[in-house]
């Protein structure tokens, strides 16, 4: 039995693709304290919503989905239901592998994973790492979960943070760059709709084409940049106005933000 405590934003991105990959709903467990959400998760997934202790006593692998701020006051609640040889993943930004392990008692194996939304259709990225106390084949099996949503990467503990800025946070970065694309093009005067699929295509064609290819994006954008065209005048305002600064200093903060919230 797999339990997904909260049902929020990216419980239930994992929830759906869990679900769309052939996961069975008899098998799944949500646990969801806001009433109407809970309502939701039910009639949209078919999900049997249960309270936090429960769920910890039902699952052999639980994924931990609510915001790094309530962790401690659910690790203290689910510690003494955990059924023997359960495994916690938890995917909230910063809360390290160590605090996971200092609130859920001794010996108890966990995993910090850090997916993204795009879970939802199949398209994940997570990376993940494991605890003291964790297994090679209790990390193959939080792998071999998250891989049902997407891809999944290893990384060191200390690379964590620099993953949930990176691929974590990454989604929100392209969908305001195809939010700003988009209003440019309405303010030249094209419909919303139209300058919409220009801007989806274009992203998720440009995105297909970085990975099949295996091109560094120099070399992509450098085929895009004809002599004395369009795209060099487009990169030079963009490099004019600090693009590539603010996108390196908006990741750092993301990093920073992620290891505050370890703090509490
Ligand atoms: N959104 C994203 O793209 C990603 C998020 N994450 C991580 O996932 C976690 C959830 O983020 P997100 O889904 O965006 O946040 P949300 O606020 O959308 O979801 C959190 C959910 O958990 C519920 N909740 C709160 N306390 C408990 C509890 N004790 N037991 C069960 N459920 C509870 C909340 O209910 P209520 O609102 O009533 O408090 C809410 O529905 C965070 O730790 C975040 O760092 C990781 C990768 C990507
Ligand atoms: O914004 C956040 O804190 C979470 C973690 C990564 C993506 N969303």
């Amino acid at each position: 039995m797999i339990a997904i405590i909260g049902g929020g934003k990216m419980g239930e991105a994992l929830l759906a693709g869990l679900l769309a990959t052939g996961h069975d709903p008899a098998g799944l467990l949500v646990t969801e304290p806001h009433g109407p959400r809970a309502e939701e998760l039910r009639t949209t997934y078919g999900s049997t919503v249960v309270p936090a202790a429960e769920a910890a006593r039902q699952a052999d692998t639980l994924i931990l989905a609510i915001k790094p701020q309530d962790m401690v006051d659910l690790l203290d609640t689910i510690a003494a239901e955990l059924r023997p040889g359960a495994l916690v993943v938890s995917i909230a930004a910063g809360i390290t592998t160590s605090l996971l392990e200092k609130h859920l008692g001794a010996g108890i194996p966990v995993v910090r994973a850090m997916p993204n939304t795009p879970a939802v259709v199949g398209a994940g990225m997570t990376a993940i790492t494991g605890g003291v106390h964790t297994t090679g084949d209790q990390l193959d099996h939080a792998e071999a979960l998250l891989r049902a949503v997407g891809d999944v990467v290893r990384v060191p503990e200390r690379h964590m943070d620099t993953v949930t800025a990176l691929s974590g946070s990454g989604p929100a970065y392209f969908y305001f760059i195809a939010e700003t694309m988009i209003e440019a093009g309405v303010a030249m005067g094209m419909t919303r709709t139209t300058a919409h699929r220009l801007v989806t295509r274009t992203i998720s064609g440009a995105a297909t084409m970085l990975d099949s290819s295996g091109e560094h994006p120099v070399v992509l954008r450098e085929a895009v940049t004809s002599p004395g065209g369009t795209t060099a005048a487009a990169v030079r305002e963009l490099e004019r106005h600090g693009v590539r600064t603010a996108f390196a200093d908006a990741i750092e903060a993301a990093r920073d933000r992620s290891r505050d919230l370890s703090e509490g």
